[in-house]
């Protein structure tokens, strides 16, 4: 029996679901092989402000983690997006299944894009990176902070709470509510977060039996990308602070890289593009984090808050 963690939250239990599956269809066997443990984290519970104040990445992970180091359960599945750069010791992030669309949806009941919305109105996401990217868009735009599973927040724009908010496609896709989407927003002009859209799965390094499951299901090229975005963002210092947009394609053995920082009121942006061998992946999204740093100078980094 394989004790699977995951957070109880609509999406979380998906892509719980969507591991299990491809874990049964690799090696033959059925729902009754596994087990799905959902646990309510820190980041669940906590609604009434920024996760960035509440302590960042973290909180989503770390009662999982728990799990994990007490047994209650063999493998932890993640959106790679809410993992933190370093790991606790003795726990690997090894298997990324294959990635959804990175792209972000923007959703409202009024306008069909951004630019359609009216002057003033209020925008509501507590994503320091969307918040910072619709304020360049358009900086009339009230932006708001605002939280929630997919139903909560329909339920806000329908009662007017806000005009307008943004998901993550592939978050909607999971959850087959994709036809909630007003409008997809280019990576270009709209850079996704590191990781976004890409499931991955955390467990006891020394874990023979774990590692042998979930070679299968490990999806390489994923992984590849993966690598690139996870290390330009702990070359920034990845914490919840600093707006962040990083996205790496993977093709033919070759690896292009695309980054973006950007104040959070919008005004002042830093972009970085690399390329080189899927081997050399991580080099690439380190040296893209330096230099992009560099790029910036350190007045960029301070006085923000
Ligand atoms: N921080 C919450 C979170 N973590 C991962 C996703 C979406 C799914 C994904 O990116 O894989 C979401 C919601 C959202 O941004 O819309």
């Amino acid at each position: 029996m394989l004790k699977i963690g995951t957070r109880a939250s609509p999406l979380a239990m998906a892509q719980a679901h969507e591991a299990r599956d491809r874990l049964m269809a690799a090696h033959g066997l059925g729902a009754e092989s596994f087990e799905i443990v959902p646990i309510t984290t820190t980041g669940d519970a906590i609604q009434d402000r920024p996760l960035s104040e509440a302590g960042g990445k973290g909180l989503f992970t770390k009662e999982l983690e728990d799990a994990l180091y007490d047994g209650r359960i063999d493998i932890a599945v993640h959106s790679s997006k809410d993992m933190p750069t370093l790991l606790p010791p003795g726990l690997v992030l090894s298997t990324f299944l294959p990635r959804e669309d990175v792209r972000d949806s923007f959703i409202s009941l009024s306008a069909p894009s951004i630019m359609d919305l009216p002057q003033g109105v209020k925008f509501g996401s507590s994503s320091l990176r969307r918040q910072a990217l619709i304020r360049r868009m358009r900086p009339d735009i009230d932006v708001v902070m605002f939280r929630g599973n997919v139903q909560s927040r329909l339920r806000k724009l329908e009662e007017g709470i806000v005009s307008g908010t943004m998901l993550a496609l592939a978050g909607l896709r999971r959850l087959k509510m994709e036809h909630v989407a007003t409008d997809i927003m280019p990576v270009d002009s709209f850079p996704p977060a590191p990781g976004q859209g890409a499931i991955s799965i955390e467990h006891r390094g020394n874990d023979a039996e774990v590692v042998r499951m979930l070679a299968p299901i490990h999806d390489e090229v994923t992984g590849q990308a993966l690598a690139c975005e996870r290390a330009f963002l702990a070359a920034l210092d990845g914490s919840c602070r600093t707006p962040i947009g990083g996205h790496a394609v993977v093709e033919n053995g070759m690896l292009r890289f695309k980054g973006l920082i950007i104040t959070p009121d919008g005004t002042i942006w830093h972009e970085i593009g690399a390329e080189g061998r899927v081997e050399n992946a991580a080099a690439i999204g380190a040296k893209a984090g330096a230099d992009v740093r560099e790029k910036a100078g350190t007045q960029f980094f301070e006085g923000w808050f």
